[in-house]
């Protein structure tokens, strides 16, 4: 299955809460009136796009429509996919295409980092990368097995050290390890912590600057983030940004969420690219970002003249 089939199908529940919302502002006439526009945003917001991006769209939207003259809200509606795959923040080619690099993944609990970590892996290593993991996430007994496991589906090196070292350290070991192998795209897992706990973030940021000093490739640090989480996943990326500067995120488990507009909300708020997007738990459900796709797969198309 596609992109396209696959977001559409996770999506589906988002896109039905998104078109029963402008179904009854439609209701009342397709007029380009203020109780249109206002009407709008909020179905934007209650899509979780977020207000800051709910408000660029129908800003520009206006413009638009004021500009082409257009006649109705329909017309408008026709230019709502383009505008919202345009409100995404761009630029996150670079995280996975560079000729080598260092991506640390982080997140609250259970986004589904290590999951993701080993798609990537699977992933990069049939596109003929060079790729080691490596497991910072020293503090959850089962998660260096989990990766383990995943190291062995993917058939990539990964590099551990038992539970309760520190994290720091196992990255020292596996940028070493990179060096001495060649390897091109090192993963490294992180454990998940509390945006809310100072202490875990601090340490936290830590391990990414000792990374940081140490590497002599560039050095991404990547959000996953559930779309399940809805509106808290916004405040969640606004700490980590805060604390560690991110490159991208991550948007887990878009497989059945109505809450699926949060990928918009974190992009565009705290200008993230999204750089792949998880819509299962199997090593293939990991997917390219499409903007455009992903809009029409939110929203859907509004044909309702006929
Ligand atoms: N449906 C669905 N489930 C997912 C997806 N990604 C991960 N999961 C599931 O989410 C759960 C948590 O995934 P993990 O990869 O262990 O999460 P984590 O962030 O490493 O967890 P911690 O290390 O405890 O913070 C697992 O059951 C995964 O199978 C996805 O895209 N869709």
């Amino acid at each position: 299955m596609g992109f396209f089939d696959r977001i559409s199908e996770g999506l589906s529940r988002s896109r039905d809460k998104f078109k029963e919302q402008m179904n009854v502002l439609l209701d009342r006439g397709p007029d380009l009136d203020d109780e249109f526009w206002d009407g709008l945003e909020e179905t934007l917001i209650l899509s979780d796009v977020g207000a800051s991006a709910a408000s660029t769209i129908v800003e520009n939207l206006r413009d638009q429509a004021t500009r082409k003259a257009l006649p109705d809200a329909y017309a408008v509606l026709d230019l709502l996919n383009d505008q919202i795959a345009d409100t995404f923040a761009e630029g996150g080619e670079r995280v996975f295409d560079e000729d080598a690099a260092i991506v640390l993944f982080v997140g609250i609990n259970g986004t589904g980092k290590t999951t993701t970590v080993g798609k990537i892996a699977k992933e990069a290593t049939d596109a003929g990368r060079h790729v080691l993991l490596g497991s910072a996430d020293t503090f959850r007994a089962a998660a260096i097995e989990q990766l383990e496991e995943w190291a062995r589906r993917a058939d990539v090196e990964i590099c551990t050290r038992e539970r309760g070292s520190d994290p720091a350290s196992v990255c020292y070991d596996t940028i070493e390890r990179a060096e001495s192998t060649g390897a091109d795209l090192v993963l490294v897992d992180t454990a998940g912590r509390l945006h809310t706990s100072a202490d875990l973030m601090r340490e936290l940021e830590k391990v990414v600057n000792v990374v940081r000093k140490r590497a002599n490739m560039p050095v991404y640090t990547v959000l996953v983030t559930d779309a399940t989480t809805g509106q808290n996943g916004l405040q969640q990326a606004r700490e980590f940004d805060r604390a560690l500067d991110l490159d991208g995120v991550v948007v887990t488990k878009l497989d059945g969420t109505a809450k699926g507009g949060i990928a918009l909300a974190v992009s565009h708020e705290l200008d993230l690219p999204v750089l792949k997007i998880g819509v299962g738990e199997g090593i293939d459900d990991l997917k390219d970002f499409d903007a455009h796709d992903f809009a029409r797969a939110l929203i859907g198309d509004f044909d309702k003249r006929a």
